[in-house]
């Protein structure tokens, strides 16, 4: 039987909420080989990040190396990319024909940084332009055009901003930080813009909920989906996984990855 082919380059998360565990959950979920690159071992859980110990620059090559050689993916997906350091190992490893979908990691929701500060600049100005889709949350939006973003005009003329001048060919800005719903809004190169609206559920258990949505994404685009049909599925998943949470752990809990059926 053959199966679409998937590889998320991020961090761990031992609790199994965020990072590389919920991406490869989420491959998983979606009927995706799903294949894994370790950037950094985290010691977090659904409280806060305790520790962080990042993967040597050789060894980061050396997983890359191992899956190129042998099962070269159909989509990727980056997560956690700590430093600018590991950005220059994996850039070669990326190229324009396969769908890579940027989650541009920068802080969890505990508020604990999880990429430093050069690490987010070298993101924009060197991953970025290879992006077939970017995920930003609002703040992290906010983070790439430098300013607050408060009204869907800002967030439109920012999203404008990211693809002239930062060059993926789409970028998604989740809305889930404000507003009454859920709203996430898609800008594709010379199309329209498209908006997902899901009610917005009073919970804490939110932890993972963008590694989720950018997995299930890249996994939908290397089945060869377009990327508005990707971003749907995705839509509809996460909304299904946070609304049937497990209610795991003391603090920001994990979604369910095992909830949405189409
Ligand atoms: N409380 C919530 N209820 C419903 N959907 C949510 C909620 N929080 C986030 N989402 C959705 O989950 C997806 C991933 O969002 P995330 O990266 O966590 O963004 P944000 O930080 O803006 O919430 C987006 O589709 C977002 O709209
Ligand atoms: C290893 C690792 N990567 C990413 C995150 C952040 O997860 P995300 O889904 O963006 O959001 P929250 O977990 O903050 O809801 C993480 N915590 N750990």
């Amino acid at each position: 039987m053959k199966l679409a082919t998937a590889l998320t380059i991020a961090g761990t998360d031992p609790t199994g909420g965020a990072g590389i565990m919920a991406d490869l959950k989420s491959f998983t979920a979606r009927g995706v080989y799903g294949m894994a690159v370790v950037t950094s071992v985290v010691a977090q859980n659904t409280m806060g990040v305790r520790a962080i110990e990042n993967i040597s620059l050789d060894m980061l090559e050396a997983q890359l190396k191992a899956v190129y050689d042998d099962i070269p993916p159909m989509a990727v997906k980056t997560g956690m990319l700590a430093t600018a350091d590991m950005m220059r190992v994996i850039k070669p490893f990326l190229s324009k024909a396969t769908p890579y979908v940027m989650d541009p990691v920068m802080v969890a929701t505990s508020g604990d940084a999880l990429i430093d500060e050069e690490a987010r600049h070298h993101l924009i100005s060197e991953l970025m332009p290879l992006a077939t889709l970017v995920t930003p949350n609002l703040p992290e939006a906010e983070f790439l055009v430098g300013r607050k973003l408060t009204t869907e005009a800002d967030i439109d003329k920012a999203a404008h901003e990211i693809l002239t001048e930062m060059g993926p060919k789409a970028v998604i800005i989740k809305g889930g930080h404000i507003g009454a719903d859920a709203t996430d809004y898609l800008y594709v190169k010379g199309e329209e813009r498209r908006t997902w609206t899901s009610p917005k559920f009073d919970t804490p258990h939110t932890h993972g909920t963008g590694c989720t949505f950018s997995a299930v994404i890249a996994a939908e685009l290397a089945k060869g989906k377009s990327i508005a049909e990707a971003v749907a599925v995705g839509k509809a998943f996460i909304t299904t996984a946070i609304k049937e949470n497990p209610g795991l752990g003391k603090g920001h809990g994990p979604v369910n990855h095992m909830a949405y059926h189409e």
